[in-house]
């Protein structure tokens, strides 16, 4: 392993998860560097929160090794591995006040009583939660519940701060600014924070790098532009994006060409040994389409549907051989639902992946 390090956070080396006979999670490797927020998102099922539980301590690791700064911390409990947790629960002990419910950790800890009144104090001011500190967790809102929970861990002064899914019990607007909290939060404390979630929005409006999983294997690692922009396979490319990226069944057609549909597309790939006609993917994201005038475009659809939102309109489109299309059309004109469209795409926004899904360059 990598002591003594120093950059390294957490280090997670083969890790891996097994219930009896079943495996969930299947031999992990991923390094977090110190002050770094790296988000696990992935769909339901895909073990996100089993390795996560593993980082804590609240779950056995199966096979492989866990270090966090540089301590090899596999078979130590959750209190000896500089970590604090937050719960999508909230996990706050009913029957004791805010301040109560913060100093309790250190309590235990047997932290002396003036260091716990200046730590409670900092983190409810970070946290403005200062007013609310007589109160019990039953006299609060679930936003504020919330950052009690996130004023406990603050106050541990962990080296890593672990996030359950600490947004989903909240509603669509809670969840907006809770989550600008947290970005906030990071910024100010500069710590390494490991954030779980399957909402792809928080993955990538607050990581520094996505771990996207399925199926206890990682997917993809990497910041949110290369996620988006660069997906390594067809799987990556459809989780991150909404609406999400078009995947369309296509043929190589040699030289950089794309037959689909009955079109042909420019794709400005030209991977080697790919035989003519081989069975390729075509991956357009709908802000990638443009409507273009008469039929100059390479793809012709029919609007089968269509949604106005203000600044763009998402067109449901069907292709001549049935497949369907989306297409985000931003223009101040808007195309009713059973017009035939032509459309337009530059090769740089093409993206081909191989009959098993994976990325042809
Ligand atoms: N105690 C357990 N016993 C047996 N299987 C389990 C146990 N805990 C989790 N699993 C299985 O491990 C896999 C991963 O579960 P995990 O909770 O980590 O997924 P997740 O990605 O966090 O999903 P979600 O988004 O639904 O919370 C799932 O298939 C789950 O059924």
């Amino acid at each position: 392993m990598t002591n003594g390090m120093g950059n390294k956070s957490v280090v997670l080396q083969d890790v891996r998860k097994s219930y009896g006979n079943l495996q969930v999670v299947h031999g992990i490797d991923l390094t977090v560097e110190e002050g770094e927020f790296v988000v696990f998102v992935g769909p339901s099922g895909c073990g996100k929160s089993t390795l996560l539980r593993m980082i804590a301590g609240l779950e056995d690791v199966t096979d492989g090794e866990i270090e966090i700064k540089g301590r090899l911390v596999t078979d130590l409990d959750p209190s000896e591995r500089g970590i604090a947790m937050v719960f999508q629960s909230y996990a706050l002990y009913p029957h004791m006040s805010v301040r109560e419910n913060l100093a309790f950790g250190l309590k235990m800890a047997r932290t002396n009583a003036a260091e716990i009144e200046t730590r409670v104090k900092a983190a409810s001011a970070i946290l403005k939660i200062d007013r609310l500190l007589d109160r019990r967790p039953g006299q609060l809102s679930g936003g504020q519940r919330q950052r009690v929970a996130i004023g406990r861990a603050i106050v541990r002064k962990p080296d890593v701060f672990l996030f359950d899914e600490p947004l989903s019990n909240l509603d669509a607007e809670l969840r907006v600014s809770m989550r600008i909290e947290i970005a906030r939060l990071h910024r100010e404390l500069g710590n390494t924070m490991i954030y779980v979630t399957h909402d792809q929005t928080e993955a990538m409006t607050l990581a520094d790098k996505i771990v996207v999983l399925r199926d206890g294997r990682v997917e993809q690692a990497g910041t949110p532009r290369e996620i988006y922009e660069d997906p390594a396979n067809t799987f990556v490319a459809g989780f991150i994006g909404s609406p999400r990226m078009n995947l369309l069944n296509a043929r190589w057609g040699g030289r950089g060409l794309v037959e689909v549909a009955g079109g042909r597309v420019e794709s400005g790939v030209s991977p080697a040994d790919r035989p003519a006609a081989a069975a390729v993917t075509l991956g357009l994201r709908p802000e990638h389409l443009t409507v273009a005038s008469g039929r100059s475009g390479s793809l012709t659809a029919r609007v089968d549907f269509s949604e106005y939102l203000g600044g763009t309109q998402y067109l449901y489109c069907q292709l001549g051989d049935g497949q369907s299309l989306t297409v985000e059309h931003r223009s101040p004109t808007s195309i009713p639902a059973g017009e035939q469209v032509s459309l337009q795409v530059e090769p740089s926004n093409c993206r081909l992946f191989d009959e098993g899904g994976n990325r042809l360059r």
